[in-house]
């Protein structure tokens, strides 16, 4: 997985249809993904229950971009091998699940993948000034996390302030949260590279017309890529 700014799009698969995961991945890579994101709920950090490491292992085989995994889970460390033996390619922990954000991101890198780190809307962009060298993407959460289709926060201040203290390094910033053709543009002047959009991609659309994904990807790709400087 090479680093490059350009504006990707990681469709969340939460707004997929849970019965048909194997042809939702397909439909939208097909239609233009960068990236597939796969939100991991625990019923615990966050009021919502989703996939477990059984499941993000079945969906592997249909990812042929990058299998992007966002924990919304505490305690983090106990999972980080089951997540690596499901083929993750970037493993996302939120700061807030604690104990030890730092000792976290240093065993997902060592476990092979790339190490992100989560924030809710109420975290400062300081949280990760001493993670910014074990960390290979930043999610800035744009709703409180545990379901789609919520209001856009704006964090634009926030991407920002990331984006400045970065400076050079490699590191993605990837928007989480009501991201759509309006807010892409938002985001992406700001400094973000990679949008996550759950209802703004699966929205009118399904495996049999995955050219209604196609339209969406473009639409958000469109409008994040118009103000990108
Ligand atoms: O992690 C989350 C929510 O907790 C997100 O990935 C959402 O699934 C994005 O959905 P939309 O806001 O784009 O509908």
């Amino acid at each position: 997985m090479s680093f490059d700014r350009k504006i990707k799009i990681a469709p969340s698969i939460l707004s997929a249809d849970f019965a048909n995961f194997g042809q939702e991945i397909q439909a939208i890579e097909s239609q233009g993904a960068d990236w597939v994101h796969v939100d991991v709920m625990d019923g615990h950090f966050v009021p919502n229950l989703t996939f477990g490491p059984q499941a993000v292992k079945a969906f592997r085989p249909h990812v042929k971009t990058v299998m992007d995994v966002h924990l919304m889970i505490s305690p983090v460390d106990q999972y980080i091998d089951a997540y690596a033996d499901a083929g993750a390619d970037v493993l996302t922990a939120h700061i807030e699940a604690g104990p030890h954000i730092h000792r976290t991101l240093q065993a997902i890198r060592a476990a092979g993948m790339k190490a992100g780190v989560a924030l809710n809307p109420g975290t400062p962009a300081e949280a990760v000034q001493h993670l910014l060298d074990l960390t290979d993407l930043i999610c800035v959460m744009t709703v409180n996390p545990g379901f789609g289709g919520q209001k856009f926060i704006d964090m634009t201040g926030k991407v920002r302030q990331l984006r400045s203290m970065i400076g050079d390094r490699p590191v993605h910033i990837e928007i989480d949260g009501g991201v759509d053709p309006k807010t892409a543009p938002l985001v992406a002047e700001a400094g973000a590279d990679v949008l996550v959009a759950g209802s703004a991609v699966f929205r009118g659309g399904s495996v049999a017309q995955p050219e209604v994904y196609g339209e969406n990807i473009k639409a958000i790709r469109a409008a994040a890529e118009g103000s990108w400087t």
